[in-house]
């Protein structure tokens, strides 16, 4: 399987992607940026966190206007995995590609710690590597990542489940509903604001994250690798 890590100027974690596409889950991985006008040679796509374009405007307004966008947006449309990192994330919800909007942290700091997250829905293809509702512990890194939407938006994420990831425990930003991950309708695109891609080895704290990558690979072999 091949992916696409983005690359805006100010992006910061397109290197803990790429390390842990290529050396923690051994898939193929290229860097590529934001000019780029073709990523059809990709199976997924992966934005990731930093702070593109300064956060000017707001978080992700000014990486959404790039000539990669609407590349992405055909990668979703084409059923692609698309998943977005804390930059990733709000860049998907200012593409329209998720709903609702990331604010400031309640408390109006950056913050920087490891959290714990609740994966209450294992049946995606990002998450069907974890059990029901196992709580994961994966760190965060920023300073709007309040998740928010409107009641009717909410609703019709409940009823689809389409929240993939809550805090658990303590809620660290003020996000509605304590949301910490979302997916779009159709299950292709997931934002999340904590950072998976950070804990892919025991050596750098924890390797919790590295069943989301796996089970991204794991749903497209079987959707895509004939057996002899
Ligand atoms: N680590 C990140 O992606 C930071 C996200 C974002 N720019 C913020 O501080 O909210």
């Amino acid at each position: 399987m091949k992916f696409a890590v983005l690359v805006f100027p100010g992006s910061n974690c397109d290197l803990d992607m790429y390390h842990a596409i290529k050396d923690e889950l051994g898939e193929e991985v290229e860097y590529v940026w934001h000019d780029t006008k073709d990523l059809s040679t990709f199976d997924g796509i992966l934005i990731p966190g930093g702070f593109s374009y300064g956060d000017y405007l707001r978080c992700g307004a000014m990486a959404n206007q790039s000539n990669v966008m609407s590349e992405v947006k055909k990668a979703a449309d084409a059923g692609k995995p698309v998943i977005g990192i804390c930059n990733g994330f709000q860049i998907l919800t200012e593409a329209g590609l998720l709903p609702g909007a990331l604010l400031r942290n309640k408390n109006l700091k950056f913050i920087c710690r490891t959290v714990q997250l609740k994966v209450v829905n294992h049946n995606t293809l990002f998450t069907n590597q974890y059990k029901e509702d196992e709580v994961i512990t994966v760190p965060i890194a920023h300073g709007e990542g309040n998740y928010y939407c409107d009641d009717a938006t909410l609703k019709s994420l409940e009823d689809n489940n389409q929240i993939v990831f809550t805090y658990s425990g303590d809620n660290p930003n003020g996000s509605l509903a304590d949301i910490a991950g979302i997916t779009n309708e159709r299950g292709n695109v997931l934002g999340m604001m904590p950072h998976p891609e950070r804990a892919v080895d025991e050596l750098i704290g924890g390797a919790d994250g590295l069943a989301l990558f796996k089970s991204i690979v794991k749903q497209w072999r079987e959707s895509n690798v004939n057996e002899a």
